[in-house]
C-alpha cells in the first residue's frame, strides 16, 4: 500500500455509519473518558458524537458522485482490512507525514557526508567538487560493498541488473558472479547493504563514485582501502550527518525548503479522531526535530529564531512518542523506559508505565488542560506503554502507517499483529507510466507469447527428428524448418527483449521499473507483497 506526499487522507475507507458496530461506540467513550471527561460527561459527549457523526458526509471516504478517485490517489491493498475493527491509527514521522525533497534533503545529506570524509577520514578534497544526483539510485537496490557492485533481483534473488560503480557489467561477468549459485545468496547484512529507505539514496550513489575513484585512480587515496571500508566509512558519515545536527539544524531554520507541505494532514488526523479512534505518532526522531517537522506540517508556525514556539500540533494527536528506537519498540520484552517530556522545556520526566513519577516533595495537582497536553508526549518505552495509554485491548486493532519495511513494518505486523500500510511515494510516478505503457506492455506480452509458441514448436521438432525414424526426404525438411523457426525465434527474443528494456528505461533509466525485474516482480515488490 502507499500514501502520496499529498492526499494522505484520499481513500481511507471508513465503516458505513448504520453499521458502527457497539464496540466501536463502547470505545470512543473509553476514549472520551481517557481525554479528561466526567462519567456522565462521557455519556453526553459520545451521544452528541454519534449524532455528529451520524449527520455529517463522509469526506474522502468515497468518490464524489460517479467520480472515480484519480489512479495516482488510490490506495492499493495486498489483504483486505475491515476498518470497523481499527480503534486507533498510528504513524511513523519521517517519510511518511513528512516527505522530504530528495533534491534538496538527499542533496544536503550527500554534501554533508562528503565533507566528514573529507576532512575526518582523509578521502581525497577533489570529492568536495562531486555532484549528487538524486535520481539515480533507487529503493529495492541491494549494495555488495565486497565486490563494489549495486544490483537489481527479483524476487528469487536472480540478479538482473548489475553494475560496478557505474559501469554496468557485462552479463557474462554477472552470471559469473551471482548466477551459478545452487544455493542461492542470501543477498542480506553483513556482506550486502539494502536500499530500504529513502535516506539510505545518497550514501549508495556515494559509495558507487568511491568504487569508480578507488577503479580508475587508486593512487588519490592516502591509504590502502577496500570496497568494504569505503562502505563502512560512508555509512558512518551519514550516520554522523543525522545524529550531530548538520541536517535536522538545517531543516530547522528552512522546513519549506526540505519538507514538502501537505495540508491534508490536518482534516485527515481530524477526520480518523472524529470517527472516534485514537490517533498517535511514533518517530524515531527526538523531541526537538519532531517539533520542528510537525509544525511545519500541522501548524502554521515555522519556528523561527527568537520567536516563542507554538505546541498546537499535540492536540491533533492523543498520544506522541518520539525517540522511539523502532523496531526495538515493537518487541513487547524490550524494557525501554517511558519518559514525559515537557514539551516547552524538553526535560524528560520519569514515569511509571506514562503516570508521571513525582520528584521528591513535589504534589503532583490534578492537570491542567496545559499539563493534559504536556502529558501526551513521550520519549522511548515500548509497545505495551503505547497499548496502556490508549486502551487498546488487541494489537489488531491498530493500523500503523510507515514508510520503512524493516523498521516500521515488519515486526509491527509479524510479531505484533498490527496492521499496517506503507508510504512508497515511488508508485506516484510507477502507476502513472504502467497506465501510459499500456499498449506497449501488451504488445509485449503478445511477442512473448509469439515466442513461446515458437519455442515450443522448436521442441517438437527437435523430439521428432531425435526418436521418429523419417526417410531422408522428410529429414531434409524437418531439418529445414528448423533453422526457419530458430531464426524466427532468435527475432521475436531479440524484439522482446528491446521492447523489455525500452519500457523499463521509461521508468528508470538504469533501474528500469521499481516493482518489477524484468518479466517478475522485482525483490522490492515482493517485500512489500509479504510484508504490508
Ligand atoms: N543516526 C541515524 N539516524 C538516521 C539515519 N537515517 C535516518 N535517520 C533518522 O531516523 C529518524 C527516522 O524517523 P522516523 O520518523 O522515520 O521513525 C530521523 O530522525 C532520521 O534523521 C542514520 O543513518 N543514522
Ligand atoms: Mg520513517
Amino acid at each position: 500500500m502507499r500514501i502520496l506526499k499529498r492526499p494522505l487522507a484520499a481513500a481511507f475507507p471508513f465503516p458505513a455509519l448504520s453499521s458502527l458496530a457497539a464496540s466501536h461506540v463502547s470505545n470512543v467513550r473509553d476514549l472520551f473518558c481517557r481525554r479528561g471527561y466526567s462519567s456522565p460527561a462521557c455519556k453526553k459527549t459520545t451521544e452528541e458524537w454519534l449524532m455528529d457523526v451520524k449527520k455529517k458526509p463522509r469526506i474522502w471516504s468515497s468518490p464524489v458522485g460517479d467520480k472515480e478517485i484519480e489512479l495516482v490517489n488510490r490506495i492499493f491493498c495486498n489483504r483486505s482490512l475491515n476498518m470497523k475493527s481499527i480503534v486507533a491509527v498510528g504513524f511513523d514521522m519521517d517519510y511518511t507525514l513528512a516527505q522530504y525533497k530528495p533534491e534538496t534533503f538527499e542533496a544536503m545529506a550527500y554534501e554533508g557526508t562528503v565533507k566528514k570524509l573529507v576532512t575526518k577520514l582523509g578521502y581525497p578534497t577533489e570529492m568536495l567538487n562531486w555532484r549528487f544526483d538524486w535520481e539515480y539510485m533507487v529503493r529495492g537496490l541491494v549494495l555488495d560493498k565486497k565486490r563494489g557492485n549495486i544490483l537489481k533481483m527479483d524476487r528469487h534473488k536472480y540478479v538482473k541488473v548489475a553494475y560496478h560503480g557505474f559501469k554496468e557489467m557485462p552479463k557474462e561477468d554477472k552470471s559469473k558472479t551471482y548466477g551459478h549459485t545452487l544455493i542461492r545468496d542470501a543477498f542480506d547484512e553483513p556482506e550486502y547493504a539494502l536500499l530500504d529507505t529513502l535516506f539510505s539514496l545518497a550514501e549508495a550513489y556515494l559509495f558507487a563514485q568511491l568504487v569508480d575513484m578507488k577503479d580508475n585512480y587508486p593512487g588519490k587515496f592516502t591509504r590502502e582501502i577496500d570496497y568494504v571500508h569505503m562502505y563502512k566509512d560512508v555509512r558512518a558519515a551519514v550516520d554522523m550527518c543525522h545524529r550531530d545536527g548538520t541536517l535536522k539544524k538545517m531543516v530547522a531554520q528552512n522546513p519549506g525548503k526540505y519538507i514538502n507541505e501537505d495540508l491534508s494532514i490536518v482534516p485527515m488526523v481530524k477526520m480518523l479522531r472524529e470517527s472516534g479512534r485514537s490517533v498517535f505518532l511514533v518517530t524515531n526522531s527526538l523531541w526537538d526535530y519532531t517539533n520542528v517537522v510537525m509544525n511545519f506540517l500541522c501548524g502554521d508556525n515555522i519556528l523561527e529564531a527568537g520567536l516563542p514556539c507554538k505546541y498546537d500540533w499535540i492536540e491533533n494527536f492523543d498520544l506522541v512518542i518520539t525517540g522511539s528506537s523502532k523496531p526495538g519498540f515493537f518487541l513487547e520484552e524490550n524494557r525501554a523506559n517511558l519518559f514525559q517530556i515537557d514539551p516547552e522545556s524538553g526535560m524528560l520526566q520519569n514515569t511509571d508505565n506514562g503516570l508521571l513519577i513525582p520528584r521528591i516533595g513535589v504534589t503532583l495537582q490534578e492537570p491542567s488542560s496545559k499539563e493534559l497536553k504536556g502529558g501526551k508526549v513521550f520519549q522511548g518505552g515500548n509497545v505495551a506503554h503505547l497499548h496502556k495509554l490508549l486502551g487498546i485491548a488487541s494489537s489488531s486493532q491498530v493500523l500503523y502507517v510507515g514508510d520503512h519495511i524493516y523498521g516500521d513494518i515488519l515486526r509491527s505486523k509479524k510479531v505484533l499483529g498490527w496492521r499496517t500500510m506503507l508510504v512508497v511515494p515511488e508508485l506516484e510516478k510507477e502507476v502513472q507510466l504502467l497506465s501510459e505503457t499500456k499498449r506497449t506492455r501488451k504488445d509485449l506480452r503478445n511477442l512473448r507469447r509469439e515466442r513461446d509458441l515458437i519455442e515450443d514448436q522448436i521442441h517438437h521438432l527437435n523430439l521428432s527428428l531425435k526418436f521418429q525414424d523419417f526417410d531422408d526426404r522428410h529429414n531434409h525438411k524437418h531439418y529445414f524448418l528448423l533453422k526457419e523457426l530458430e531464426a524466427k525465434r532468435d527475432k521475436v527474443r531479440q524484439s522482446h527483449q528491446l521492447a523489455q528494456r525500452g519500457v523499463h528505461e521509461k521508468f528508470h533509466k538504469v533501474w528500469g521499473q521499481l516493482m518489477k525485474t524484468g518479466y517478475q516482480n522485482s525483490r522490492f515488490a515482493h517485500q512489500h507483497r509479504i510484508v504490508s
